[in-house]
């Protein structure tokens, strides 16, 4: 371990993050009775230039109204290359009351993107006396955003998560594809000729979003984040977005986005650790508790090795699950 201490991330379930057109009101009240953990009030891509004004007052009006329970409650504004971003924060704050948590950032690239939303919404704070300080959440879905991926989870103390938009990276990295997240055909390595012989050649498709995954991951970690997936655009495939969800769980991830409220109960079960996993890892903890009491720094459990490291990965099972019980 370095002597610079791992921070943890913020002690709140995030597993599921519910988004919802700020410019759609009807749907406000079915968001705050799902079992989504984060709600995102969109006044970005989903609302158009048009209806930009009228959504702001519609998410005023639902943070103020709406009993959103426990849920962590965000609104995504519009990005710093927009004219619209700087109302988006005035007018919400400005408006609405202490129970909105957190504003998520679109499209950042660098530290100082984070450093101008921090200036305006410190003065805001003090000028209205804002009790909460709101947190920030950020968007990672562009070239310059992935470059300074460290940089930007450093930028604020009120930083607490931070996603991929995968749409929005793939335009920004020119990527050839129009799908958000998941599998994309074209992206396979294929079975050398000489392997295959006569038979058709196999085809093993790769993660073209592996690398800024493991790269949000790590910056996140590193500052005390959490990371979260983003989007998995084509709603009626559930088998591909519990694929997509439980690549990123495996790397890391503490969640992922819904974009339709199907997708509520999937991320839910992906990043909610199984009673199994549970079990294994209270069993590897009280196994290494054993071996530590004979004075031994590994054990075997069901026939594998477990050590130190093994009780810092079980404790994360663990922790998820009792922070997710409450
Ligand atoms: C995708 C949708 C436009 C689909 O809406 P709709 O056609 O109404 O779907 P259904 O008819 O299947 O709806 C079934 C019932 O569910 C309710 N509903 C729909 N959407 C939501 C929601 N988000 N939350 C809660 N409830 C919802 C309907 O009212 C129906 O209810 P009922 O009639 O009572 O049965 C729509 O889901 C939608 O707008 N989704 C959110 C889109 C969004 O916010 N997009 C932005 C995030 S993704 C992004 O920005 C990309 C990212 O930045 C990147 O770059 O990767
Ligand atoms: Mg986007």
């Amino acid at each position: 371990m370095s002597f610079k201490v791992q921070p943890a991330a913020p002690a709140r379930p995030n597993r599921c993050q519910l988004f919802g057109p700020g410019s759609r009101p009807q749907i406000f009240e079915k968001m705050a009775a799902s079992a989504a953990d984060v709600i995102n009030l969109d006044l970005e891509d989903s609302v158009a230039p048009g209806d930009k004004a009228q959504a702001r007052r519609n998410v005023v009006e639902a943070i103020n109204d709406i009993d959103w329970g426990a849920k962590t409650l965000s609104v995504r504004i519009n990005g710093l290359d927009t004219p619209f971003w700087h109302k988006d924060l005035i007018e919400v704050l400005e408006n609405a009351g202490e129970r909105l948590d957190l504003i998520m950032i679109p499209k950042v690239g660098n530290a100082g993107d984070i450093y101008a939303v921090d200036a305006l919404v410190s003065a805001i704070e003090a000028e209205k006396g804002r009790k909460k300080r709101i947190g920030f959440e950020v968007i990672i879905e562009t070239a310059a955003g992935l470059q300074h991926v460290e940089e930007i989870a450093a930028a604020s103390p009120r930083m607490q998560a931070m996603s991929l938009g995968a749409a929005d990276y793939a335009a920004s990295m020119g990527m050839q594809t129009t799908g958000i997240g998941g599998t994309q055909s074209n992206y396979y390595m294929l079975q050398n000729k000489e392997d295959a012989g006569d038979g058709p050649r196999a085809r093993h498709w790769c993660d073209p979003w592996h690398h800024p995954i493991v790269a949000i991951v790590a910056a996140c970690r590193t500052h005390g984040l959490l990371p979260v997936d983003g989007p998995f655009g084509d709603f009626s495939d559930d088998e591909g977005y519990l694929a997509q969800a439980r690549r990123s769980a495996t790397l890391g991830m503490v969640g992922k986005w819904a974009i339709h409220p199907k997708q509520v109960a999937l991320a839910n079960q992906v990043f909610t650790p199984s009673e199994e996993q549970v079990r294994e890892a209270r069993e590897i903890l009280a196994a290494m508790e054993e071996a530590e009491k004979a004075g031994q720094g590994a054990a075997v459990y069901k026939g594998r090795l477990v050590d130190l490291a093994s009780i810092r990965q079980a404790q994360v099972i663990v922790r998820q699950a009792e922070m997710i019980a409450g």
